[in-house]
């Protein structure tokens, strides 16, 4: 038997959707760099489903079916009612309501390639207005509705903050979301093909994959960046802050990787936005306090800053609640989970690996009475 903790290096499948190949990231074989300059979120997750670039005409039509399915049905409010979102991390909010959301969507999509796909469009589409519904009732704001007009970025800064929707702000979400969209075989991915591959539908997986992202290790680390920020409160307490996590070998949240030793290629991005928008907020000391960490760490570990690293300065300028940043990923991730969990059913085999079993043998039984 082959092993390897982790799974480290390990090659579960051929996959037509995300390549890494040292640094260089890209989807459906279109860099992320190009994506980022000149796709929008929208075209991004036609390419993931669709494995190519839509033309105009699909790209609108898949826009308004977006657009059309942002609602939740009726029968979910009474569960929305009962949860108290100021007591609730909204990640647990998130998984336990996309799995109620699966109890009230037909079972019939694994058949049907058209339903299947009338599916994917309502996961994109419902888990938007899910992270902002809840943002909404627990601010005590009334819930507002999206617009026809407006991209899925601004829906979802328009729903979270009401208008105006700022143009920059916008433009960044939206490159946010495209360099969250897909990471090949995460652990959350993993989780979502391993739940599909039983035959599980679409919402059991995307349910098991959000509760994988939401750990610290994976994409909770966000949010676990900006409470340490926030805990560094100022640029000359950055460097004697890491230093005692270190003496204390405690990990430094948003660095490392377990694919890339030489730097993410998504971290450049979030970090030219945090710069940006750092500035643009007269909060530019997270910015800084986060280059010192990124700089020390490189140099005294080797470790790059990873894409949870300068997205939470990204988000944190544009006022978003620090503990929505772990599900804005998920919003962006649903795109590639679908993207995965569609393959898995296309060519599928029940994902059942082994464990070398190493604890004691052959016991002899004692009956309860005598233990
Ligand atoms: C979207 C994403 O999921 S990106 C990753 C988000 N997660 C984080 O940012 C959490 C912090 N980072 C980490 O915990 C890790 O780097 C991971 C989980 C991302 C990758 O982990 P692995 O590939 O399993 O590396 P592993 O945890 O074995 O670390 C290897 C060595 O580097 C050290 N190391 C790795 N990451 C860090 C870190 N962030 N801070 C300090 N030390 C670290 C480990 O302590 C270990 O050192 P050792 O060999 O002396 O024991
Ligand atoms: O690929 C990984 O292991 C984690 C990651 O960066 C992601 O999911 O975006």
């Amino acid at each position: 038997m082959i092993k390897t903790k982790g799974l480290e290096g390990v090659v579960l499948t051929d996959s037509n959707i995300t390549s890494i190949v040292g640094t260089q990231l890209s989807y459906v074989g279109y860099a992320i760099d190009d994506l980022v300059e000149s796709a929008t979120f929208e075209e991004v997750i036609y390419l993931l489903w669709y494995k190519r670039l839509p033309t105009q005409a699909e790209l609108t039509e898949f826009k308004d079916n977006l657009f059309e399915a942002m609602e939740l049905p009726e029968e979910i409010y009474p569960h929305i009612d009962y949860m108290d979102f100021n007591k609730i991390h909204p990640m647990s909010a998130l998984r336990s309501i996309i799995s109620l959301l699966g109890a009230y969507d037909p079972e019939d999509s694994l058949t049907h390639e058209e339903a299947k796909m009338e599916k994917a469009v309502r996961l994109q589409a419902r888990i938007l207005i899910v992270i902002t519904t809840i943002a909404r009732i627990r601010q005590g704001k009334e819930v507002l509705q999206p617009k026809r007009e407006y991209s899925y970025a601004e829906n979802f800064l328009y729903l979270l903050k009401g208008d105006p929707v700022d143009p920059l702000e916008a433009k960044a979400f939206d490159q946010a979301l495209i360099l969250h969209a897909d990471h090949e075989l995460n652990a959350s991915t993993f989780t979502a093909r391993v739940c599909v591959a039983t035959l599980s539908d679409l919402y059991s997986g995307l349910t098991a994959a959000i509760s994988a992202l939401k750990g610290e290790l994976h994409g909770g680390a966000n949010e676990e960046v900006i409470k340490m920020l926030m805990e560094i409160g100022e640029v000359d307490r950055a460097i004697p802050y890491i230093k005692e996590k270190m003496a204390n070998k405690e990990k430094i949240m948003g660095m490392g990787h377990r694919v890339y030793k030489e730097g993410d290629p998504r971290a450049k991005f979030l970090k030219e936005m945090s710069r940006q928008l750092t500035k643009k907020a007269g909060q530019e000391k997270w910015y800084q306090i986060s280059e010192i960490i990124e700089d020390y760490i490189k140099n005294e570990k080797g470790l790059p800053a990873n894409v949870d690293f300068y997205s939470a300065s990204t988000y944190h300028s544009m006022g978003i609640d620090h503990d929505l940043f772990t599900p804005i990923f998920a919003m962006s991730r649903t795109s590639g989970w679908v993207a995965h969990m569609l393959e898995q059913y296309d060519n599928n085999r029940l994902i059942r690996p082994r464990s070398n079993y190493v604890g004691p043998k052959k016991l002899d039984f004692i009956p309860l009475s005598e233990r």
